[in-house]
């Protein structure tokens, strides 16, 4: 157990590297990845999270490609950390056994499986390879809002009767306000709290990740997502250097040097990222809407390729409740408002 391990309340894990993925449309370089990786490892961030923004294995035609191979970013990532454990993310499906293994192979040692929140048991196959490859295993129920704290905790469970020794409350689309995110953590510590820990992974579409972080904490979570400058998904994940800052204020320890947190965020991710994430109209309907993060710059694309506004389109992306996966049905709800719109304009003629 390191110093930083028997000392802290709270391990904050940074996916800069992985959420942030999705803002930086998959063109993290190995420049960059060692750049943020050392930044991150000298503040003492304890585990830092590399893969392409959907998971292992996701880069392909339907997610975006990415400009490097993950395997060599991540293996850059392990060469560059002193202390901190590198983790990927799975979703089966996207990715599977076999990336995890060449993950592991590059020298990846945490392995997050990640789950629509109502199926976790696509799940066990994956726990079970991470738990012989040695891996330490963290579950992750994807747009957490869509179900209640109790039917939330009984997906948990199966994650935990896996192999899981933690379990996150995903907060995917940034949708969960306040009590709710509170509410699905403290159910998921009851249920399975006495065999795994609870974690909490927030995105900023309501500008609520610090605030339902907190919340988190002090239900139960031990574990918390962040990502430096927000880079993520969406208007971005929890930041890291916020919450190093917040949770010191609180007397809560992370282990995490907040002036060297600051300087990661300031001075080695900004000068790199093409926009800052921000809560636009388009993310603040995602978070009201109750829509995947993920799914903000393939709004926009097919928001330029058909002319109509990227909010309107994840607007009823959000009344038809897509998960992860059906990235194509934006297409086909930019088509559908493009054609009304045509239609309304010859009627008004
Ligand atoms: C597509 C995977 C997704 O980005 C995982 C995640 O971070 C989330 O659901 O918030
Ligand atoms: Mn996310």
């Amino acid at each position: 157990m390191s110093t930083n391990e028997a000392t802290r309340d709270l391990r904050i894990t940074d996916s800069t590297l992985r959420d942030g993925s999705h803002a930086m449309r998959h063109q993290f370089t190995e420049e960059q990845v060692r750049g943020v990786v050392h930044a991150l490892d000298a503040a003492g961030v304890e585990v830092i999270e590399v893969a392409h923004g959907d998971g292992l294995g996701g880069s392909s035609f339907n997610y975006g490609f990415s400009k490097v191979d993950e395997i060599q970013l991540i293996r850059a990532a392990v060469d560059e950390a002193t202390a901190a454990k590198i983790a990927v993310l799975l979703l089966p499906g996207v990715g599977t056994v076999e990336n995890l293994k060449a993950a592991h192979e590059a020298g990846a040692s945490v392995a997050r499986i990640a789950t629509h929140c109502t199926e976790a048991d696509v799940s066990i196959q994956h726990f079970g390879a991470a738990r012989d490859l040695g891996m330490e295993t963290v579950g992750f129920l994807m747009l957490s809002h869509r179900i209640g704290p109790e039917a939330l905790a009984k997906q948990a469970r199966i994650m935990v009767d896996a192999g899981a020794q933690c379990v996150y409350v995903v907060d995917s689309a940034g949708a969960l306000v306040l009590a709710e995110a509170q509410a699905r953590v403290q159910a998921l510590v009851l249920e399975i709290g006495t065999q795994a820990q609870v974690g909490f992974h927030g995105h900023q579409n309501l500008s609520l990740g610090i605030a339902n972080s907190v919340l988190a904490f002090q239900g139960g979570a031990r574990q918390i997502d962040g990502a430096l400058c927000a880079l993520g998904a969406g208007a971005g994940n929890s930041p890291t250097e916020i919450l190093a800052a917040t949770f010191e204020r609180l007397g809560i320890s992370t282990g995490v040097d907040v002036q060297g947190a600051m300087a990661a965020a300031e001075d080695v991710v900004k000068p790199f990222i093409p926009r800052l994430p921000w809560m636009d109209r388009s993310s603040i309907v995602q978070g009201y809407a109750g829509v995947y993060s993920s799914f903000l710059l393939h709004a926009e694309r097919a928001s330029e390729r058909y002319g109509v506004p990227a909010h309107a389109i994840l607007e009823r992306v959000g009344e038809a409740g897509y998960v992860g996966g059906q990235e194509d049905m934006i297409i086909d709800i930019a088509l559908q408002l493009s054609q009304e719109r045509e239609l309304a304009a010859e009627g008004a003629r």
